[in-house]
């Protein structure tokens, strides 16, 4: 086979109209669970859309929102036609693009509606470069069959560190300090102005975050309580109080991360305020939509809350720019005004470290999608998996030879009896492996089937399209 990339249909040895890639071992996924990933492979894939199978070459990937080049790379080194902007895209714009893509990788600001993802004709998978997923409709995205992946906690760590570096900020109120200094005042203060240690940091959302917060404030002798809808096991001596009042009734700092949810929003308002400590400072790096900013301003305004540092907003700008202004947000000029508010652009997550490490795990998982059809980590789709058809499998000449192995991808509506249905079209042929699982109303099943020639692949595609409840057929091979 030749290494050179040749997109161009073909007839094989079996008579089936395939694709021919490359053979470069660059152009392989490495999965992490596939020992033959160094050698050279084969992996035309089948749009279920088009029932023609795709060259790696025609997989279409639009990156919006800066994705790391880590990430980039990967795919460009599948061979992937990938376009890469810096920032999003208004609605229309977005809509008008990804009309023609199969992959689209974005982070927190591009906004995949219901009617963004009604016109994503060819879409299989959707890549969140970052932990949230609230920008993505997920339900909408399961019912036509496009699987979401993100990076559950790749940027932890890197927010973790910056909440601990606002404590200490808002105990010593540098950013107006610094902000003096920048502006030519000498002010040399300590009214206000606190060690941290000894004092109460109340976290509310004791996940990823959370937890590794937690660690460091104690390593930095603060006394830790944290609220969460689950029970959690604490970290060393943090304990679990059993309300948010208790929280804001006890801590000195309260810090919040959980996600954006229909019970998160307004989560802490002017009721919340009032029950605060006098003096008590706020820190929100989760979502915007979590913290009612009018309520925040009037807080700080009464000396209820003596410092706070907001990472995140209800509306945030598509790109980097003079955007932090009233046409915004229609409070942003009384925000800019307060002393001792630390106004940060969604950095939380923003380090080298955790962007190259999303970009890989990300790009990772995209791949292994588009490829071999797996959804381990998916948020919306059930998760199912199937050992990599490798090197070390019995008939592994198959797989060098291409459709001698059929992965039969599977989504359907979980009807009562479907799988009945599927398991008796599947039943007339070798199948060497089957995986099925179900989340809500959709059920993902993944199968090897071996020995297939043309008319078997043709016959088997028709069989599942017809059936009633099918979202989206995949035939790898
Ligand atoms: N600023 C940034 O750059 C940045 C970076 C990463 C994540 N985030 C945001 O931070 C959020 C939290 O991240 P994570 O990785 O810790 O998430 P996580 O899912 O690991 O943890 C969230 C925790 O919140 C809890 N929770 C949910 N609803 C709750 C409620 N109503 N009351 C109390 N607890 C509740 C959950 O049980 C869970 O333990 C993300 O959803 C994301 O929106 C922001
Ligand atoms: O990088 C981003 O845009 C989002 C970062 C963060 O909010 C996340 O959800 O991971």
């Amino acid at each position: 086979m030749s290494a050179a990339r040749d997109i161009r249909p073909r007839q094989d040895d079996l008579g089936v109209q395939t694709q021919h890639i490359s053979t470069s071992p660059s152009a392989s996924f490495h999965s992490p669970s596939s020992h033959s990933s160094a050698l050279a492979r084969t992996i035309p894939v089948i749009n279920a859309k088009h029932l023609k199978p795709f060259a790696t070459t025609d997989i279409k990937v639009l990156l919006l929102e800066n994705v790391n080049q880590a990430g980039r790379d990967m795919l460009q080194q599948q061979g992937y036609q990938v376009e890469f902007l810096k920032s999003s895209l208004p609605e229309d714009q977005l809509i008008e693009k990804i009309r023609d893509v199969h992959v689209i990788g974005i982070r927190s600001k591009t906004k995949l509606t219901e009617r963004v993802l009604k016109e994503a004709k060819n879409l299989i998978v959707i890549g969140c470069f970052c932990i949230g997923t609230n920008q993505v409709d997920l339900q909408c995205a399961a019912a036509q069959g496009v699987a979401v992946f993100n990076s559950p906690f790749s940027n932890s760590r890197s927010v973790a560190e910056l909440v601990i570096g606002e404590i200490i900020a808002l105990a010593r109120q540098l950013g107006d300090r610094s902000n003096e200094m920048h502006n030519g005042t000498w002010n040399k203060v300590s009214n206000k102005c606190w060690e941290i240690r000894g004092k109460t940091l109340g976290i509310i959302g004791y996940g990823h975050i959370g937890a590794q917060l937690s660690v460091l404030a104690e390593a930095m002798s603060m006394s830790v309580i944290y609220f969460d809808v689950l029970n959690m096991m604490s970290l060393g001596t943090a304990h679990q109080v059993e309300s948010l009042d208790q929280l804001l009734a006890q801590a000195d700092f309260i810090t919040c991360h959980v996600p954006e949810l229909p019970e998160t929003k307004g989560m802490i308002g002017k009721a919340q305020f009032e029950k605060m400590k006098t003096g008590s400072y706020l820190i929100n790096a989760s979502r915007g939509t979590v913290v009612d900013i009018p309520a925040l301003v009037e807080a700080m305004r009464s000396g209820r809350v003596a410092g706070a540092a907001l990472d995140v907003y209800p509306n945030e700008p598509a790109g980097n720019g003079d955007y932090f202004t009233n046409d915004l947000n229609e409070w942003a000029t009384d925000l800019r005004s307060l002393k001792n508010l630390i106004l940060t652009p969604h950095i939380g997550g923003s380090t080298e470290e955790a962007q190259s490490a999303i970009g890989v795990e990300v790009a990772q998982a995209l791949t292994q999608y588009v490829n071999e059809g797996t959804t381990l980590g998916a948020v919306n789709l059930p998760e199912v998996t199937l050992r990599s058809l490798t090197m070390d499998e019995p008939n592994h000449c198959r797989l060098t030879f291409l459709l001698l192995f059929l992965q039969v991808v599977y989504i359907h509506k979980n009807i009562p009896g479907v799988l009945r249905k599927v398991n008796e079209i599947i039943g007339d042929h070798n199948v060497d492996k089957q995986m099925t699982d179900s989340r809500g109303d959709v059920a993902y099943l993944m199968a090897d089937i071996s020995n297939v020639n043309a008319a078997v692949i043709k016959d088997l595609y028709e069989r599942f399209e017809s059936l009633s409840s099918r979202i989206m057929t995949r035939i790898l091979y």
